[in-house]
């Protein structure tokens, strides 16, 4: 297995990556992780199944076990984080050991946060060269990420974090392009950028961004990051780092195939996966309502929103048009409502993101742009007005809501056809939906 992967390694870190688990990093192939069980957490292969065979991985059950400096302590402890969550408590002591680690958990228990504390702690401050990088798929995610190292990092003494995304209403829109010269030299001095691949790719060519002293990438979401658009851009700058890195990809869902292609990228990882009938939370209660015809969804939403007294709610849609249809609907009979698609330009999402985490606007009308990493504390009603493309995009939305422990709801409004992709998701996840009883909102 280590030999075939060497023989199709691309043979210069500059030749254009393959689109499979293949591909090596740097100058070095990556050796195959142990699928045989060693170092494997509960699970039976993550969204997956089959491949991986469950075994116990070992847990530091506090931050002070860690090998974590005082400064990075205090941040925790300022920030309200007394005791690592379980995948903390597994994952982080392999990351601080220099390990490459695969992690999959829930959505809300921790993941993101746990890249930001690596991220803190291995920065050396005596060094002004780029030192890590965070790579999340979209822009609110990498700010969301951003703020917490600035968080988790105040109380080290030198550190220096910056947010890399693209703005404006996209890579190629005139207004993007002012913005991203404006920011040429904005790098100098960073420790560490918490970026999209786009944007971190496009600072790449520029020479902006210099990653060959980075020891440690760190990937969000990296299912996401392995499929669609993303995954060239992934391999781009994973084959622009240093062979030695370290790399530590974090999700909640991993499905198979691309469970099967990090190995492409880790050498020998901590591997903590979750079964698929595991990943839904218990803490999130799913319900859904059969409106019989699409007709009838905006109704049925108008009934739901003038019930929901309490917390904050993302509806989901499946395209940037229905997003804009629906907030049109929904403002046209008086009700407040925030939008974020990703045709938006990059300052009204910013916007739109900022007033929905202050509690300013209660009811945010979204593509799956917001459906992944989204941290809103208070948000605890999910609406599928369409029910997503994919289980796993279920997921994520879902777990917008029940953040770290908290309760949640999910409402899905189903119409006759879209039962049978209701019963799909029961299945996939070995989970009910049952229908949602009236008294349901009061409860929230
Ligand atoms: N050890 C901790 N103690 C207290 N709160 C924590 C701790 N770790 C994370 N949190 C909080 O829990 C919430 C969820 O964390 P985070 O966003 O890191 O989860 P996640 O697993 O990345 O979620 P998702 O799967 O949706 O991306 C955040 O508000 C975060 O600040």
């Amino acid at each position: 297995m280590a030999k075939e992967k060497a023989r199709l390694k691309p043979k210069s870190g500059l030749s254009k990556p393959a689109l499979s688990p293949v591909a090596g990093k740097g100058h070095a192939p990556k050796r195959p992780s142990n699928t045989n069980g060693d170092d494997t957490a509960a699970g039976r292969g993550g969204s997956g199944e089959g491949a991986i065979v469950p075994q116990a991985v070992s847990r530091v059950t506090s931050f002070e076990q860690m090998t974590l400096r005082e400064d990075v302590l205090r941040g925790l402890f300022a920030y309200g984080y007394e005791r690592p969550s379980r995948v903390q408590s597994q994952a982080l002591p392999a990351i601080l050991s220099g390990r490459d680690v695969l992690a999959q958990a829930q959505s809300g228990t921790g993941k993101t946060s746990m890249t930001a504390i690596a991220a803190v702690q291995a920065v050396r401050a005596s060094s002004s060269e780029l030192q890590v990088l965070i790579l999340s798929p979209t822009r609110e995610l990498a700010t969301q990420t951003h703020d917490v190292i600035t968080n988790i990092g105040q109380f080290v003494r030198g550190l220096r974090s910056q947010c890399a995304v693209g703005g404006g209403s996209g890579s190629s829109s005139k207004k993007g392009q002012g913005q991203s010269k404006r920011s040429v030299n904005s790098y100098a001095g960073v420790q560490i950028v918490s970026a999209t691949p786009g944007r971190a790719c496009d600072l790449l060519a520029r020479g902006t961004l210099t990653v060959r002293k980075v020891r440690l990438l760190l990937v969000d979401e990296a299912d996401e990051m392995m499929t669609r658009g993303l995954q060239e851009r992934l391999y781009d700058i994973y084959r622009a780092l240093d062979s030695r890195s370290q790399i530590v990809l974090v999700s909640a869902t991993m499905p198979a195939d691309v469970l099967a292609m990090t190995d492409a990228f880790t050498t020998e990882p901590l591997r903590i996966l979750v079964a698929r009938d595991a990943l839904t939370l218990e803490g999130i209660r799913q319900f859904y309502v059969d409106v019989g015809t699409e007709q009838w969804k905006l109704d049925a939403l108008c009934d739901l929103y003038e019930r929901i007294t309490v917390g904050q709610c993302v509806v989901f849609v499946n395209s940037r048009k229905k997003c804009e249809w629906l907030a049109r609907q929904l403002q046209a009979l008086g009700f407040g409502v925030g939008v974020l698609h990703g045709d938006m330009v990059q300052r009204d999402r910013d916007e739109v993101m900022r007033t929905f985490r202050a509690g300013a606007s209660r009811v945010l009308i979204a593509t799956d742009v917001c459906s992944r990493g989204i941290d809103v504390q208070q948000l605890s009603l999910v609406l599928n007005f369409d029910l997503p493309r994919d289980p796993e995009s279920y997921l994520h939305r879902i777990g917008r809501s029940g953040r770290f422990g908290r309760r949640g709801m999910a409402i899905s409004l189903v119409t006759s056809e879209e039962r049978a992709q209701l019963r799909t998701l029961e299945t996939f996840f070995s989970i009910r939906i049952p229908a949602m009883p009236s008294d349901t909102l009061d409860v929230l």
